[in-house]
């Protein structure tokens, strides 16, 4: 086991307020990952509840259960199979997360995104995010993809920032900007190879807001969330693509409209995680075909 399964993970700050693999732990992991697999990628998607498909498209696949990585998290989530795969679209090598770690699982912030430090310290330089997410825009529909613009980091803005603790400059500056988090030319790309295929009427462009969950929320919280400008809603990808943007990584995101938020109290529609993983199977395919076009298509950094 190359000697991983002796590190310690050190508690980053001494002040209590976070604690995080070091950036020598961080490399151990993704040294060891590395040995693991023939591929080389620098380009990186982690899948989203019940989005794991994409990863099975992969050619010359390689797997590697998170379980096996030494002082990796696990997936404790129906829809998130727990493992990396590597394997190419097109001539392009890549590895995808199919099952990521949320903060309901128990995982602070730092814990779900450092995957995203280890994908850096492996030579990734561009991020695919994608997730399942509540349609909280009323011209939105159940099976809708939506390109994040941008975000709102609700956990993020009460201190749950993956960033919280030392920090180390090697992986990026103690305040990193956050203005233009999505790329905007992978969008632009994204917009024209979504209308090539026809995708159009189901094509959204908006803002994500991440929520902590488990819960699903509330009519008051979905009436405010849609007032401060939220288009759809989740519970992930803020504290990955806060910290991949900190560490210098393009990134491109696309939300799953798998529900459509019930905002009137006349209405007595509840939303559950199996009516999300449902959307997920009559929508994946599309989401996929662009992911791999996009893959395909888009500039390396
Ligand atoms: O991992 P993602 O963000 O796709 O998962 C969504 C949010 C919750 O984890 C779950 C709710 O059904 O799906
Ligand atoms: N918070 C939240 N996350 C989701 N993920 C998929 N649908 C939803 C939703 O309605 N709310």
């Amino acid at each position: 086991m190359n000697g991983v399964v002796g590190l310690t993970i050190s508690t980053g700050s001494v002040r209590g307020l976070g604690s995080s693999y070091s950036y020598e732990d961080l490399d151990k992991i993704a040294q060891y990952v590395l040995t693991c697999t023939k591929q080389r990628p620098k380009i990186a998607i982690i899948c989203g509840s019940g989005l794991g498909g994409l990863a099975e498209t992969l050619s010359e696949k390689e797997c590697l259960a998170y379980k096996d990585i030494p002082n990796f998290p696990v997936s404790t989530v129906p829809g998130h199979a727990g493992r990396l795969v590597f394997g190419k679209i097109g001539d392009k090598s890549v590895m995808c997360m199919q099952g990521r770690f949320h903060m309901y699982e128990g995982y602070p912030a730092w814990k779900c995104a450092m995957p995203v430090r280890v994908m850096k310290l492996m030579g990734v330089n561009t991020l695919f995010v994608t997730n399942a997410a509540g349609g909280v825009n009323p011209d939105y529909h159940v099976g809708d993809l939506m390109l994040i613009k941008d975000h709102i980091n609700m956990p993020g803005m009460a201190s749950n920032n993956p960033l919280v603790g030392d920090n180390d400059e090697r992986f990026g500056v103690r305040f990193p900007a956050m203005t233009e988090a999505y790329d905007k030319k992978l969008r632009k790309l994204a917009h024209e190879i979504a209308n090539n295929l026809g995708f159009g009427d189901f094509l959204r462009d908006g803002v994500y807001t991440m929520l902590g969950g488990p819960s699903f929320e509330t009519i008051a919280e979905l009436r405010y969330l849609r007032l401060i400008g939220t288009d759809a809603i989740g519970m992930s990808t803020c504290p990955e693509v806060v910290t991949a943007r900190h560490c210098g990584m393009r990134v491109f995101g696309m939300s799953l409209i798998t529900n459509v938020c019930v905002m009137d109290y006349e209405d007595d529609r509840v939303p559950n995680h199996e009516e999300v993983l449902e959307t997920g199977k009559m929508r994946a395919g599309d989401m996929e075909l662009l992911i791999r076009r996009l893959v395909s298509e888009m500039e390396d950094e």
